[in-house]
Parts: structure tokens; sequence; C-alpha cells
């Protein structure tokens, strides 16, 4: 009886979703059908209709009936005990895939490569005819031996020298050997020989004797394709793979990705980077689900992030990825702030910390200024505050004054520090005589007691890193030991948008020679990621963690579809109409409202936004009420609300000239030059975490002029 087995293609780019649902039932039947009959069965069964297409290129590809429309395509090896399913398609359609596919097991990477070996052989004469010409082709400085060592067999040997530039490899990828592109792209992108080999082909079991078995040689090569074919043991994890949605992440990690999630132990912290939508979350969760692994009884694993959008999306994705329920019961999933309310709640025997309201802190140091006579104003001691006395845990005079202003753009001469640490300490002493906290002085409360009482968690598992100020990490800290795989932190510094830089080695968290960077997107189309990467202007942004500088070099998406809509309003009223005259095009496009989003800067045009959305008659819900997946409604939001999220499409409104850069979120460049140039780039990386939310649609809005971001990007 035949094992089944499903290839990446069955799910590529939600295929299998997009099926009909009456279609779907029918794949599930078959599906349930094959493990139950002998291959003689399997033959002689009418309604499957198993057979080979006609003038099939590879003697072990079939198909089968699903209903009189659709077909499925197989790959099952004559006298082997798997079959691999690849795809359901029209009925025509299925027979010309199927006819134009090839199939080998790979000598050099020991996995099963499938192909479309018609369409290489058409479009390599054209290629090479095209690179005739060209002074200089993508693999020069790769010798044959070299291609040849990595994988590459003849024919993709060939069609790799006529390859000139990186675009025209994305158009070979999809005919080449799987294998065999993906040791291409990664030389593109600018890995060595060695490097390509290490990660791509060392890692792959030992081949196995070679005993001439064709038939033995590709069921190991199955086994040994973990990345692309993924086995089934049983019914119920057949159920499991039809009936949820975009499973792909959960079962296909690509090698960059899993090589980083499943590497056995880390000797300290590690850290792994990359541009938005390259699966930073989705390695966040298998590391999670590799050191449950691990864990001894009683110890328990932090799964944390900033906002609680994002802390709902992982609590939900870990409960896909994780099937032992009891497992799941050792992962704590909050936001760092909720792990210090809950530390300091604790320590309050049960009751819980009151918080000062952020729109209430302005006013505060505004009273202080005030009542002091200060030549300073709210904003620039609130930073003070933050960015020297919390940052750097200042409890005294003599160490404020001794303290270094590194990053700070206005001069403070010692003479003038004890007036300001006077303002800093009545600011402090009026949070205790009210008993209230602001969350990142919270932060640093909880982790002082826990630095008293000693770690909570084995492992800390941390996403979207590049916001967290340094006493939300002087928290998760002291909440780990330092050990092996203590902290694995995942980010982005283009999506920097709280304004925190930190040094995470004085935090005592090391991960020098421990990074990784993911370059591949796999939620937008290349169109919406060359679009938002303009809005960043080529600028380098600091790096996630002490200093230096990161860049998206590399960085791309192998999906395509349309250009991002950019468009203006003469008013508010009717940029609100032109964006539900978009949404509403959406929805009778037949793309679910969930997996629309609408977000503006600012609650009062959310409001009107939900409002006209709801009086056309389409569902809306507000992104701050966290909305389960389950509800449905186009979720209205804030810019920043978006942060972590993504949705099919996005229209991101309000982007006016007075709305971004917004004056009050800016530090005037008289008041401190080096704070006014951080606040404008966390403008910019605000628009571009927005945009880069949207898997296949962009609409860009404003009323008015448009901001300046949007006409130096030549958008508007
Ligand atoms: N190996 C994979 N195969 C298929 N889909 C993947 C894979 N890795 C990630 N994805 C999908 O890509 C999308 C983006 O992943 P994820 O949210 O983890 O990216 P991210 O780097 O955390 O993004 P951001 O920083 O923009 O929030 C998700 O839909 C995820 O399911």
């Amino acid at each position: 009886m035949p094992r089944l087995a499903f290839a990446k293609s069955f799910f590529k780019g939600g295929d299998y979703d997009a099926l009909p649902k009456h279609i779907r039932k029918r794949v599930r039947e078959a599906m349930d059908k094959f493990p139950q009959l002998t291959p003689a069965q399997l033959k002689a069964d009418k309604g499957l209709n198993f057979k080979p297409p006609q003038q099939a290129r590879n003697p072990h590809v079939r198909t089968f009936r699903v209903d009189d429309n659709f077909r499925g395509v197989v790959y099952a090896p004559e006298g082997g005990g798997t079959l691999v399913l690849l795809k359901v398609l029209p009925h025509d359609d299925a027979y010309d895939w199927a006819r134009k596919l090839d199939a080998a097991a790979n000598p050099v990477t020991r996995g099963l490569e499938i192909w479309d070996a018609d369409a290489l052989e058409r479009v390599t004469p054209a290629m090479e005819r095209q690179a005739a010409g060209a002074a200089e082709r993508l693999f020069d400085d790769v010798s044959d031996g070299d291609l040849r060592t990595l994988g590459l067999d003849e024919k993709s040997l060939r069609a790799a020298r006529s390859i000139v530039d990186e675009a025209q490899l994305e158009v070979f990828v999809p005919y080449l050997p799987e294998d065999q592109a993906e040791v291409l792209q990664f030389l593109a992108q600018g890995f060595s020989v060695e490097e390509v080999w290490r990660d791509l082909v060392a890692h792959r079991a030992a081949a196995p004797a070679d005993t001439g078995d064709e038939t033995a040689a590709i069921e190991a090569a199955i086994r040994n394709t973990p990345t692309r074919i993924a086995l089934v043991s049983g019914a119920e994890e057949l159920a499991d793979i039809l009936e949820r949605p975009f499973a792909e992440w959960r079962i296909f990690l690509h090698p960059s990705q899993r090589r980083v999630a499943y590497k056995p132990s880390y000797p300290g912290s590690y850290q792994v980077t990359g541009g938005p939508g390259t699966g930073k979350s989705v390695v966040a969760m298998h590391r999670v689900k590799h050191l449950l692994t691990h864990l001894r009884p009683g110890e328990r694993i932090l799964l944390t992030t900033f906002t609680n959008a994002l802390v709902s999306a992982l609590r939900a994705g870990l409960a896909e990825l994780v099937e032992d329920p009891e497992q799941l019961e050792w992962v704590d999933v909050t936001t760092v702030n909720m792990q210090a309310n809950r530390v300091l709640t604790e320590s309050a025997g049960g009751s819980a910390p009151q918080y000062l309201r952020d729109a209430d802190v302005p006013a505060r140091w505004q009273a202080i200024a005030e009542r002091l006579e200060l030549p300073w104003n709210a904003q620039f001691l609130d930073q003070e505050y933050r960015h020297v006395v919390l940052a750097q845990r200042i409890d005294d005079l003599e160490s404020y004054i001794a303290a270094s202003r590194h990053g700070r753009g206005t001069p403070v001469p010692p003479s003038q520090r004890p007036l300001l640490w006077q303002a800093i300490s009545e600011f402090t002493a009026e949070l205790d005589a009210e008993g209230v906290h602001t969350h990142l002085r919270a932060c640093d409360t909880a982790a002082r007691i826990l630095e008293e009482q000693g770690p909570r968690f084995r492992h800390i598992v941390v996403d979207e890193a590049q916001d967290l100020h340094p006493a939300q990490w002087r928290l998760l800290r002291a909440a780990a030991p330092v050990k092996p795989d203590d902290l694995f932190i995942a980010g982005d510094p283009h999506q920097r948008i709280y304004d925190a830089k930190v040094s995470l080695k004085s935090l005592g968290i090391n991960v020098v020679g421990r990074t990784a960077r993911l370059k591949r997107n796999y939620r937008s189309t290349q169109e919406i990621l060359v679009w938002s990467r303009a809005l960043l202007d080529s600028r380098p942004v600091e790096g996630l963690a002490d200093g230096g500088v990161d860049e998206l070099t590399g960085f791309r998406s192998s999906l395509q579809g349309e250009v991002p809509a950019a468009a203006g309003a003469a008013d508010q009223d009717e940029e609100i109409t032109m964006v539900v005259r978009r949404v509403r095009a959406w929805v009778d496009a037949g793309i679910d409202t969930a997996d629309i989003a609408v977000a503006v800067r600012f609650n009062s045009a959310a409001k009107k936004v939900k409002e006209a959305l709801e009086a056309d008659g389409i569902a809306a819900v507000r992104l701050s009420s966290d909305p389960g997946a389950d509800t449905a409604g186009v979720r209205v939001g804030s810019w920043y609300a978006l942060k972590g999220l993504e949705f099919r499409c996005v229209a991101v409104a309000g982007v006016c000239e007075w709305a971004l850069p917004f004056a009050k979120a800016v530090t005037p460049k008289e008041v401190d030059s080096i704070q006014h140039a951080t606040d404008m780039m966390s403008e910019r990386c605000l628009l571009f975490v927005a945009c880069t939310r949207a898997r296949d649609s962009l609409h860009v809005s404003w009323y008015g002029e448009p901001s300046e971001f949007l006409t130096e990007a030549g958008v508007a």
C-alpha cells in the first residue's frame, strides 16, 4: 500500500486553497483511498482512472481523476512505496503539466528534484542567443567544476552559463531542478561556493549504498527532501494538512530558515534579521517548537514581542505548529510589557500595577519644566529620561553627571545636569507618590525584581526585537539564565518605528558571531517590495543592536503581481470614498473581508473609515479590538497597529503632507539634530511597515498634498 506525501508545488501560491470547495473535498476522498489500494488495485480503479499522461517525459508521473473537470498529478515511482501529490489542475492543464515534468534524485544534494523539463529546454536556447553579446554573465566567477560539485547537471549548467543577471535567473528558476535552482540563487546572492555547499548540500543525509536499484534511490531521495516534500504519517495528519489554510510555512522551511530554527543548540544568544516578510516570525515559532523538544520538566519558554496583535498571531501560529497541547502549556506568549506587569503583580501579592497613560506624560514634564523654570521643553525632558536615564538605569545624580549622553544631539554641560536631574527626580517621585508606572519604568522595576529573585524561563524567543527599549531588554535578560540558547532574537531594523537603540552587549546579551540574515520574502509580490523599498530612499539604517548598518541587499520576492496604486483626493471625505470603492472592488473580486486592511495614521480617521465601509454594507472591525481570525470584517487600524501582521490587500490612507512626517512626532532640528534624524527615519519606516503588510495588492492614498516621502520616492 502506498504511503502519501505532498510536494510543496501542491500548496504553492495558495493554489490548493484557491480550488473550489467541492474539488478539495474530492481530493481528500481520493487521498483517503490511495493508501488502501495495492498497486494493482490502484491501476484498475475505474473511479480514480490512475494513468500516465501520453508522451510523458518521466515514467513515474501519473494523473488521476478528481472529478470530470479536474485531475491530480502525482509522482509515483513504479515499485516504490510512496506517492507524492504534486498538483491539482483543470483537466487539460493537468495532462499538459504532467507530460512536461521530469524528476530525479540529485546525486550530489541527494534530494528529489522535480522540474519543468520542457520549458527549460525551450527557454535555454533563447537565453543563450540573448546572452551572446553580453560582456559578463552572472556566474562567470564560478567554475563548471564548482557548479557540478554543488549538484548542477549538464542541462542546468548550460542554462546557468546563459544567465546574465538576477532578473534572468528568476525567469529560469521555475523551470530548473529545484535544488539546482536554489544553489544558483544562493550563489547569485553572493554566497561563496563553500557556504552554499555547507548550507544546501553538506547537511543532507548520507547517500545510500549504491545497490543499482533506482526505486530505492528515489525513495531515499524523497525522504531526504523535507524542505519540499512532506510525508504523511496517517489519516489524521492528512486531514490536518488538507484542512488548514496557508499550511506551507508550517511544513516547508527554506534551508536558510531551517538551519537557523532547528540548529540543535547555540552556545549563547542568537540573532536573526531580515526584511519584511522573510519569515522571522515563522522562524521564531519553529525555534520554540525545537526548544520544546529539549525542555526539562519544570522549565518554561517565553515567546515575546511588542504588540498585542502580534502576540495573538504568534499564539495562533504556535498552536498550529505544535500539535501537543501539553507542550503548548510550557510556553508563555505575551508582550514584554505584559510580562513586566505579571512580575509586578506577583510581587505585589496579586494587585496589578497602575499606569500613567502615555498621552498624559508630556503634561507632567511640562508642569515640571514650568515649576522649575527649566530651559528645556517637555519633549526634551521625556527623551532625556527615556534615552539616557532609563536606558542606562541611572539612579543618582553622581552617575548622571558621569553618564555618556552618546546619541543625544543637544549638549548638556555637567554644570546643568543637577538641574536636569532634579526634574527627573521630581518626575519619578510623583509617580512613586501616586503609585503609578510608565510602561518602561515598570519593565525596569520588574527587571530589578527578577535580578534578585532569579530567572523564570529557560529560553526566551523575541520577535520584532527592533523596537525594544534597553529597560525591556534588561527584563528579558533577567528573565532567563545566561546559558546556551538563552535568547533567540528576531527583528528588522528597517521596521524600527519606536525609536529604540540598544547595545545588547552592554546589557549582557552577546550575539557576536551568532547572527543570520534572511533574504527571501514570502509575503509580498516583488512589485510591492520594490515600490515600498523606494520609500526608504536607499537610506542605511542602524543595525538591530550594537550599532553598525543594516541593508536590504539581496532582499527579494519570487511572487509577481500588480504594481501598487497611489492616488490623491481633494479632501478627506473624497479620499475615504475612494478607499471604500477600492475595498468594494477587492470584496467583489472574492477577497475575504478579514484579508483586507485599511490603515490610517489617526484614530479619528479610522473611525470615519469604519463608518464609511459599514455604510457601504462592508463589515469592518477595529484592529485594536483584537479580532480573532474567525471574525469577519475589514481590519481598520492605525499604521502602528499593522506592525507584524499581514493581509492580502492593504489600503494605506491619509499619507498627507501634514501627517507624514507628523510634526508632533519629530523633534525639531534645533532642539536635537540627532534625534530629529532618528525621528524622521522612524516616520519613513512607519510608512514602509504599513506598505509591506500587503501580500497581493497595495493602495496608497492621501488628500491635499502628498507626504514628501511619496514625492521623493517618485510615486506621487
Ligand atoms: N518557508 C516558507 N514557506 C512558505 N511561506 C512562508 C515561509 N516562511 C514564511 N512564510 C510566509 O511568509 C509570510 C511572512 O512571514 P513572517 O510574518 O514570519 O515574516 P516576518 O519576517 O516576521 O515579517 P515582518 O518582519 O514583515 O513582520 C507569512 O505569510 C508566512 O507564512
